[in-house]
């Protein structure tokens, strides 16, 4: 399912404007990603989409039809939505966490329940968790309960909200591979969002990088981003000009390669049909950064 914001403006009722004009078509079944410093207005995005806010002028379209006619409460369910900090109701059971929504939608408990179970196995958790309660799991593990839930109704798009920012480096490297995968066999349109742009070219078939009050500086894939950055401003977000990583393009047998600064392959490239391949087994974010194209 494709997303298309028209001109969307919105401030909030304090007078901050926290997006303005802003445009853009989100592809569907892939993964595009709303990356900026705090404040830039990605979550705000996010949650337009699913009528969490709605927007002060202009329009958001899924598949071509005008989200504002939709009811709220239908909408919302129809989308999955992870947040960081896993979001989870603490006094709920894992299982009954991740049934959630499909109850609230009438499944009967059962179903649900049987449903919630094939979901902790599609996000890699162990059905022995399925009766504990939030509280007690690792950080990482809830996360993974998050994206259960967030995929629970089976929705065409799936909204993450800086889902792994409150993880360990190890395990938000797992926790994004996993994302790929999962976009990768579930076909889903994911929006999201995080300030950190490795994350953003690890992930993203589109970054979009975005400037205060929803500004985008510049967007594209991670290869043509990062082979010709549209201001300083990008150059400086990307760490380009800086020797920090100094990621670049390289081309090799006329393909672009992203590499660090001594010559590693540190970033995915390819287009998505090639995701799985792109990471290695061992773990290391997106080795394999070739793009195919
Ligand atoms: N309910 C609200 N009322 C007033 N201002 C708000 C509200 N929600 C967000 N804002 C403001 O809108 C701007 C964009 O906020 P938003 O949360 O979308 O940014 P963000 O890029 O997601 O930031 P972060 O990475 O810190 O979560 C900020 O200036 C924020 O203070």
């Amino acid at each position: 399912m494709s997303i298309e914001f028209r001109s969307v403006s919105k401030r909030f009722d304090d007078g901050t404007l926290a997006v303005e004009n802003f445009e853009l078509t989100i592809p569907s079944r892939s993964i595009t990603v709303l990356v900026g410093s705090s404040g830039c207005g990605k979550t705000t995005l996010l949650r337009m989409v699913n009528r969490m806010v709605d927007p002060t002028s202009g329009s958001i379209l899924i598949d071509g039809d005008d989200i504002a006619n939709r009811p709220p409460v239908a909408l919302r369910r129809s989308i999955g939505y992870v947040m960081q900090n896993s979001g989870l109701l603490p006094h709920r059971k894992v299982v009954d966490n991740v049934a959630t929504v499909p109850r609230l939608n009438g499944v009967s408990k059962s179903e649900s329940r049987a449903r919630a179970l094939e979901l902790l196995d599609t996000v890699g958790l162990d059905r022995s968790l399925a009766d504990r309660y939030p509280n007690q799991l690792s950080g990482g593990q809830q996360q993974r309960v998050g994206v259960a839930r967030g995929l629970a109704a089976d929705p065409n798009i799936l909204l993450m909200d800086e889902p792994f920012g409150a993880v360990d480096p190890i395990v938000r490297t797992e926790l994004q591979r996993e994302t790929l995968r999962l976009q990768r066999d579930l076909d889903k349109t994911v929006v999201f969002v995080t300030h950190d742009i490795d994350e953003a070219f690890l992930l993203g078939d589109q970054v979009v990088i975005l400037q205060k009050g929803g500004i985008i500086a510049q967007k594209g894939t991670p290869a043509e981003i990062l082979a010709a950055p549209a201001n300083d401003f990008v150059a400086e977000f990307v760490g380009a000009d800086r020797g920090k990583r100094a990621l670049h393009v390289v081309s090799v047998d006329g393909r672009d390669v992203l590499v660090d600064s001594d010559g590693r392959p540190a970033g995915r490239l390819v287009p998505a049909p090639d995701k799985a391949e792109a990471l290695t087994a061992s773990g290391a974010p997106a080795a394999q950064g070739e793009r195919a194209s």
